[in-house]
C-alpha cells in the first residue's frame, strides 16, 4: 500500500495546527510529500521527517500530482491559490488541487474556478475535528467539487481522517462546514455561560461538567474543554479568530438565504468581544473570557 501511495506525488500547502500533522501523517503513511508555508521555519520539523520543501505555491503544484491546502481564512486560501506565485500557475491538466481550509461558499467556487481554468480538477474538503483528530488522522472531510478527484484523494483523505462525504456540487463542503461550526461555536458560547452561572449561584462547576457529560446533551468537547475553563486556562487547539471567523461566515451564508439565525448572532458578539480583549489565538473556549469581563464591569 504504502508503494501505491508513493507514486502519486502529494503537496500540501500551510503547515499551521492543522496544516502540519496532516502533512506528517502522509509522510509517516509513505506518501512523497512537498511541504511550502508562508513561514518557512515551520517546514522544517516536515522536512527532518523526509518531505520536500519548495519555495511557492507555484513550485509546489508544477512538481506535484496532487496538492492540498490548508490555510487560515478565504482571504489566505484565495492569494496562495490565485496570487503571485500562486498555485494556479503551476498546475496544469490531469492534476488536482483540494483546498481543505475552512472558507464561504463563494470564495471556493472563486477558487474553483480559477484552478479548473488551468485544466486541472478542484475538490473542498473542509474538515471537522480538531488538532488532536489532525494528529490521529480521525478528521471528518466535507467533500465536493470533481468526482473523479474525489476518487483519487480518497486513499489519502483516509489517511489524515476517519470518515469522508461527499457533497455534490463545490459549495455545499464549505456550507456544510460552515453550518456544523456555527452549531459548535453556539454551544461553546452557551457552555461559558452556564459554567460562569454554575459558580455564581454556589455550584461546582466541575460537577456541571460531569452532569452535563452524562446527560443528553453530552458532546466531547465539554468535558474536553470545560475543566481548563474553569481553570480560566486555554491551550490553543481552534484559535478564536478561527471560530469567530466560520460565525461571520456562517452569518453571512444565513442571510444569503434569509434564514433567521439569532443564537448564533449574539454568540458571533461575544466572539468578537473576545477578540478585542486579545485572545485571538488562544482557544474558541477563551469566548468565556467575555462574559467574565461583561460580569465584573456591571459588579
Ligand atoms: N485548528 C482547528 O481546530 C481547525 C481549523 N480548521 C480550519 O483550518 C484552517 C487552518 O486552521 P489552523 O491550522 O488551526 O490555523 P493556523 O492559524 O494554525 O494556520 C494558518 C495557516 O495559514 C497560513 N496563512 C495565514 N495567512 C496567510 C497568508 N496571507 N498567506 C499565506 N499563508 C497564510 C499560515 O501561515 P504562517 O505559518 O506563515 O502564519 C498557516 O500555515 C482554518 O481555515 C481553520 O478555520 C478546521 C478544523 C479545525
Ligand atoms: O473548525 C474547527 C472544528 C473543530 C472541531 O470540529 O472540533
Amino acid at each position: 500500500m504504502a508503494d501505491e501511495l508513493g507514486t502519486v506525488s502529494i503537496g500540501f500547502l500551510g503547515m499551521g495546527i492543522m496544516g502540519s500533522p496532516m502533512a506528517q501523517n502522509l509522510i509517516k503513511a509513505g506518501c512523497d510529500v512537498t511541504v511550502w508555508n508562508r513561514t518557512k521555519s515551520k517546514c522544517d520539523p516536515l522536512v527532518g521527517l523526509g518531505a520536500k520543501y519548495k519555495s511557492s505555491p507555484e513550485e509546489v503544484t508544477a512538481t506535484c500530482d496532487l496538492t492540498f491546502a490548508m490555510l487560515a481564512d478565504p482571504e489566505s486560501a484565495i492569494d496562495v491559490a490565485c496570487g503571485k506565485n500562486g498555485a494556479i500557475f503551476g498546475i496544469s491538466s490531469g492534476k488536482g488541487y483540494v483546498d481543505v481550509s475552512t472558507v464561504d461558499v463563494a470564495s471556493s467556487i472563486l477558487i474553483s474556478k480559477q484552478i479548473k481554468d488551468t485544466g486541472a480538477l478542484f475538490l473542498e474538503a473542509p474538515v471537522s475535528g480538531s488538532k488532536k483528530p489532525a494528529e490521529d488522522g480521525q478528521l471528518i472531510f466535507l467533500t465536493a467539487g470533481d468526482k473523479p478527484l474525489y476518487e483519487k484523494a480518497a486513499p489519502f483523505l483516509d489517511i489524515m481522517g476517519k470518515s469522508k462525504f461527499y457533497l455534490g456540487e463545490v459549495g455545499n463542503g464549505a456550507a456544510m462546514k460552515l453550518v456544523v461550526n456555527m452549531i459548535m461555536g453556539s454551544m461553546m458560547a452557551s457552555f461559558a455561560e452556564g459554567i460562569l452561572l454554575s459558580q455564581k449561584v454556589g455550584l461546582d462547576p466541575n460537577v456541571l461538567v460531569e452532569v452535563v457529560s452524562q446527560g443528553a446533551i453530552n458532546a466531547p468537547m465539554y468535558s474536553l474543554k470545560g475543566p481548563s475553563m474553569i481553570k480560566s486556562v486555554y491551550p490553543t487547539a481552534f484559535p478564536l479568530k478561527h471560530q469567530q471567523k466560520d460565525m461571520r461566515l456562517a452569518l453571512g451564508l444565513a442571510e444569503s438565504v434569509s434564514q433567521s439565525t439569532p443564537i448564533a448572532a449574539a454568540a458571533n458578539e461575544l466572539y468578537k468581544v473576545a477578540k478585542s480583549y486579545g485572545l485571538s489565538d488562544e482557544d474558541f473556549s477563551a469566548v468565556i473570557e467575555a462574559l467574565k469581563a461583561a460580569k465584573s464591569r456591571e459588579a
